[in-house]
C-alpha cells in the first residue's frame, strides 16, 4: 500500500517505521499545511498531527480522493462534520482515541466494570492519565473515550478535569517526562479501592493498531471504528 504520514514526529516516524516492516511504501512526510501537497497517488492517509490542524488535514483527503486513519486526538468537536465530508466524497474514515490492541481490549472490560458498579452507590469512580511532557491536550483522548464508556453505563452525567461534582467523573490528568501512556480507573469506596489500569511501554502498540486499521480500510467505503477492525465477531 501507499501510505502518506500526514504528522512526521514521534507517531509519524513509529508509523513509518511499522509500515515498512510490513511491506508498504511512504510516499509524504508531512508536517505542514496539507495545501502544499497533492495526495492523489497515495492510497491511504495516516493523521496524527496536531489538534488545531486535524479536521483541514482530514477532510482535504477526503477530497482528493483519499481515505483518512486519524488518531490525533483534541479536534472531536469536528468529527460529525468530518464524518459528512468524508460520506459526501464516498470516502472511508477510521478515527480512534487509542489504536493499540490493548487499549480497545480495556475500552471493553472499563464498559463491562462501569455496567457491573452501577448498582454499587458506595464507590465512587474517579480517573488518572499520565503521558509525557509534549502533549499538547489533556485530558487525553483516550481518557475522554473512557470516561463517555462509563457515563453511557454508570449514572454518571459527565466528566471534568480535577474536581467534578457529585454526578461527574474526576479525571487527573499528570505530565511525566517519557511516559508513553498510562490510564488508570478506580472504584473507591470507605473499606476497599478496585483499580483497572493500561499502562503503554512505547508508542509501537498504536503504530501498529494505526497500520492495520490502514490495510483493512484500504479499498473499503464509510465510517468505521477500532471496534469493526479488531473485534469484527464480537
Ligand atoms: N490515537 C492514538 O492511538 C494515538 C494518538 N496520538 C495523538 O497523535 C497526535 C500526534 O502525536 P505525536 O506524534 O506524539 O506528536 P508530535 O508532536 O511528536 O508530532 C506532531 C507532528 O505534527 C506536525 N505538524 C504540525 N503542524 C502540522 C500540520 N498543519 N499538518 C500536519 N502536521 C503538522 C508537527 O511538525 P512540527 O514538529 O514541525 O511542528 C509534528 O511533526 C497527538 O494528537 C496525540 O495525542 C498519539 C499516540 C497514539
Ligand atoms: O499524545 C500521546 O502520546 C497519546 N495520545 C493519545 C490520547 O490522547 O489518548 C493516545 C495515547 O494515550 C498517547
Amino acid at each position: 500500500m501507499k501510505i502518506a504520514l500526514i504528522g512526521y514526529g514521534k507517531m509519524g516516524k513509529t508509523i513509518e517505521k511499522i509500515a515498512q516492516e510490513r511491506g508498504h511504501t511512504i510516499t509524504h512526510r508531512i508536517s505542514d499545511d496539507i495545501a502544499n501537497h497533492d495526495l492523489k497517488t497515495t492510497d491511504i492517509a495516516i493523521d496524527f498531527s496536531i489538534p488545531d490542524a486535524a479536521f483541514r488535514n482530514i477532510t482535504s483527503c477526503f477530497q482528493q480522493g483519499v481515505p483518512v486513519i486519524s488518531g490525533t486526538t483534541g479536534w472531536l468537536k469536528k468529527y460529525e462534520e468530518a464524518v459528512r465530508v468524508c460520506n459526501e466524497n464516498n470516502s472511508g474514515f477510521i478515527y480512534a482515541s487509542n489504536f493499540s490492541l490493548g487499549v480497545n481490549l480495556f475500552f471493553e472490560l472499563n464498559k463491562n466494570l462501569a455496567k457491573m458498579m452501577s448498582g454499587f452507590k458506595d464507590y465512587s469512580v474517579s480517573m488518572e492519565e499520565v503521558h509525557h511532557t509534549q502533549k499538547l491536550d489533556a485530558p487525553s483522548g483516550t481518557a475522554i473515550t473512557l470516561a463517555e464508556q462509563i457515563i453511557a453505563n454508570n449514572n454518571k452525567k459527565g466528566w471534568k478535569l480535577d474536581t467534578a461534582g457529585e454526578d461527574e467523573i474526576p479525571i487527573t490528568a499528570k505530565r511525566i517526562e517519557n511516559v508513553p501512556g498510562t490510564h488508570t480507573i478506580s472504584y473507591e469506596s470507605k473499606v476497599d479501592t478496585i483499580k483497572i489500569e493500561h499502562i503503554a511501554h512505547s508508542r509501537e502498540g498504536f503504530a501498529l493498531g494505526a497500520v492495520i486499521a490502514s490495510e483493512w480500510l484500504n479499498g473499503k467505503q464509510g465510517v468505521f471504528t477500532m471496534k469493526d477492525v479488531l473485534f469484527q465477531n464480537m
